[in-house]
């Protein structure tokens, strides 16, 4: 059977998921999550007009170095408006913030102005007409749209949505992921590990993305590889109200590769098994009474790949978002052998000097191996089938952390 090409296996897994329903939560709980609706202003802002600077409130005609000093007839600050009108000839002391006078048309800057005393104030330059002056409703009015369904929200967004007076904001659910590790020769880190036994890290590497992404992870623990254990383990998943299961090796052809059997056999519909790439071939993904389900590789790179190019992709959509990789092209600094049918993604070293990317392959591509993985900042993206690369070529580089 013919491996199903990343991009093919991506969109069809993409199909099924659409965003998780709406929650409302307060501002200061909203960081980082995703519009579930538009927004609109409840009020305009500034909803009065108002001086940008500290200086005199005056009307632009009556400002002459040479003519008569203007008569000072009160003051108006921020939160507390003068309550009468500005004449001919006539200023108001007036701050960054205050309401306008009725009467004043521009705001002369205390710098541009000599204070001669109590009463009166020369102007040392004049000034066009709306000088210094916000006008009301500058920013925004009420009614107006102020951010999209589908806004992630960060400082600017929340900013926004606080000053436009809405004190919480309906955001997607965040997906729960239930994310169960299998395999006999499996220990948790810390504990004393028997012969064969190894520690079962990669819990940890998908719970981080799945957290970074904004999702709930829930540590399932460790299931060994025996039918009945699986199904319970399944069952516990079922019953954690989640959105998405991720199961951890156990995916390939092995006499002990249980994992695809037991989720089929607990009513997962299986939509496609085997990609075209490397590291990774045997993901697996199926629907299981609505949850997505994915099947990683126990190999810990083809884990962290997998989870890189499928899970976050996901992940967003189930969030209302759309996943955008971080792509360069950059200068190869070593050769690079022809591939074969599967898109290879090799670890490797990204830098920019100022100018232009480089990367630099690692020297073992083995999909066990965490400490290169760790080393490397980047993938290097290779089609399938793409011909041998030398040095100074460019390649697609996704600068995956
Ligand atoms: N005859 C074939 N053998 C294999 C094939 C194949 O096509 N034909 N595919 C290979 C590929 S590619 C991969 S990748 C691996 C993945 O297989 P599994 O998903 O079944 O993984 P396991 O056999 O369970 O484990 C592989 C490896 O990873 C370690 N592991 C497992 N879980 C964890 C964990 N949670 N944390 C850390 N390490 C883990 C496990 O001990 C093994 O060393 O299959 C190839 N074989
Ligand atoms: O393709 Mo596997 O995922 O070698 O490591």
């Amino acid at each position: 059977m013919a491996l199903l090409p990343v991009d093919e296996a991506l969109s069809r897994l993409l199909k099924q998921a659409s965003p998780l329903s709406a929650e409302t939560v307060a501002l200061d709980a909203a960081v980082g999550r995703i519009l579930a609706s538009p927004l609109h202003a409840k009020r305009t802002q500034p909803p009065f007009e108002g001086s940008a600077m500290d200086g005199y409130a005056v009307r632009a005609a009556d400002l002459d170095p040479d003519g008569v000093p203007l008569e000072l007839i009160g003051e108006s600050a921020a939160g507390h408006p003068f309550p009468g009108s500005v004449e001919p000839g006539q200023t108001v002391r007036i701050f960054t913030g205050a309401t306008m006078p009725d009467g004043a048309d521009t705001v002369l800057m205390q710098e541009n102005a000599e204070r001669i005393d109590d009463k009166t104030v020369r102007p040392t330059q004049k000034e066009p007409v709306g000088r210094h002056v916000r006008p009301a409703g500058v920013d925004f009015s009420e009614g107006d749209l102020m951010l999209e369904s589908g806004t992630k929200l960060d400082f600017a967004a929340l900013s926004l949505a606080a000053a436009a007076s809405h004190p919480t904001v309906d955001v997607h659910r965040k997906p729960r992921v239930a994310i169960l590790a299998t395999g006999d020769e499996l220990k948790a880190p810390g504990e004393s590990l028997a012969p064969g036994q190894i520690i079962a890290s990669n819990t940890y590497g998908i719970s981080a993305i799945v957290s970074e992404m904004g999702g709930v992870a829930l540590d399932l623990g460790i299931t060994p590889d025996k039918p009945a254990a699986l199904q319970a383990a399944i069952d516990k998943a079922q019953s954690q109200d989640c959105d998405v299961i991720v199961t951890l090796g156990g995916a390939s052809v092995g006499d002990h590769d249980l994992v695809q059997k037991a989720m089929v056999d607990a009513g997962m519909v299986l939509d496609f098994w085997k990609i075209a790439m490397r590291p990774g071939k045997p993901l697996m993904v199926g629907r299981l009474d609505g949850i997505h389900v994915l099947g990683l590789p126990g190999n810990p790179v083809s884990s962290m790949v997998c989870a890189h190019l499928f899970l976050r992709p996901l992940l967003c959509r189930l969030l209302g978002s759309t996943y955008k990789p971080k792509t360069v092209a950059a200068q190869l600094t070593a050769h690079l052998e022809a591939n074969s049918g599967r898109q290879h993604y090799m670890r490797a070293s990204a830098s920019y000097d100022g100018d232009c990317w480089t990367v630099e392959p690692a020297g073992s591509q083995d999909s066990s191996l965490l400490r290169v993985m760790t080393i490397g900042n980047a993938l290097i993206v290779r089609p399938p089938h793409a011909p041998a690369a030398e040095p100074g070529e460019k390649v697609l580089v996704d600068l995956w952390r």
